[in-house]
């Protein structure tokens, strides 16, 4: 039996994910904050769901900010960079990754979409469905609007310095209206990421990671194209939906070392067998 979410993915029938978005705030004097995180997502790993909780702990600590709810966007098929699963089996593991979540939900709106759509759009579509469609946070010192923020690993706010990749008003816009939430990532000098972007300093958070971790989907592709094990650094579901689509694993070599060795999903080949 396949662990595919059920439920046809189509703008049709797309409604805003608002079922884990806080009604109210806990405490009044804060500002609601919902972070975004955009990206491919080819796989989901462990890492992009801590991204979420280190930057959490963060706006509490460091922050006026109350986080009332978290969104994935992965982008649509449109992206064309190289190990990019179809936009409907990204979803599915990223909705997968995020059933034991209380508070982040995966809005598929951008990955419906067959243009591809710049970041500051998808952005948008948050602001309106949230604090325009939703409304405000009623608070007893009045209506309180949320912010919306960009959740991104510090090699994505790295690729705003870099020439033609992001047009500049959209780098403008996003960090003037919304701003980001940025995670330190090995191999980003962080200092030099943000030595262009200093005008909006005050709208840009930079969260270190306190526990280092390296994961990366490239990480996890290449290691299923290696008929490696991939246990442990993506949510087990979203292992077996890996397995049971083959996905990233070009000859299908671990599904038959799965069949032949009675390994579960994800384990490695190496690992010995129950029946043996
Ligand atoms: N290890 C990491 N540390 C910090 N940020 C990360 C890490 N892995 C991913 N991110 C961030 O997660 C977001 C979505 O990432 P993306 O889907 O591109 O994952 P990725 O692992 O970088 O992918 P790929 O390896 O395919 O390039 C991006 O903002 C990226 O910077
Ligand atoms: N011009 C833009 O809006 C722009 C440019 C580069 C990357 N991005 C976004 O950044 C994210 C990058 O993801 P990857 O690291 O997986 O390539 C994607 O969500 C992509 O849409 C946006």
């Amino acid at each position: 039996m396949s662990s595919a979410p059920t439920g046809t993915l189509a703008m049709n029938n797309y409604t805003f994910p608002t079922e884990r978005l806080q009604s109210q705030l806990k405490d009044p004097s804060r500002t609601p904050l919902v972070l975004v995180a955009c990206g491919s997502f080819s796989p989901i790993t462990f890492l992009h769901l801590r991204m979420f909780e280190m930057a959490a702990d963060y706006a509490r600590f460091n922050t006026n900010f109350e986080v009332v709810g978290a969104y994935i966007s992965a982008v649509g098929d449109a992206y064309k960079k190289s190990g990019l699963v179809k936009a409907e089996h990204r979803i599915n593991m990223c909705s997968l990754a995020v059933e034991q979540s209380s508070w982040i939900s995966v809005d598929p709106w951008e990955a419906l979409h067959e243009d591809y759509l710049e970041t500051a759009k998808v952005l948008d579509h948050f602001e309106h469905e949230i604090n325009t469609v939703r409304g405000p946070f009623n608070t007893p010192q009045g209506p309180k609007m949320a912010k919306i923020a960009l959740l991104a690993g510090a090699d994505l706010i790295q690729t705003m310095s870099a020439p033609g990749v992001w047009a500049p008003k959209d780098i403008d816009y996003i960090l003037s209206n919304f701003g980001a939430f940025i995670i330190e990532r090995g191999g980003t000098d962080i200092d030099e990421a943000l030595s262009t972007l200093q005008q909006w300093k005050d709208n840009i958070h930079v969260v270190q990671q306190l526990v280092q971790n390296d994961i990366s989907s490239t990480k996890i592709r290449l290691f299923r194209k290696r008929d490696m094990s991939i246990r442990y650094l993506v949510p087990e579901p979203v292992v077996k939906y890996i397995e049971e689509q083959g996905l990233y694993d070009e000859d299908g070599a671990s599904s038959t070392h799965e069949a032949q060795n009675s390994k579960k999903p994800g384990e490695s080949a190496g690992a010995p067998s129950q029946n043996m």
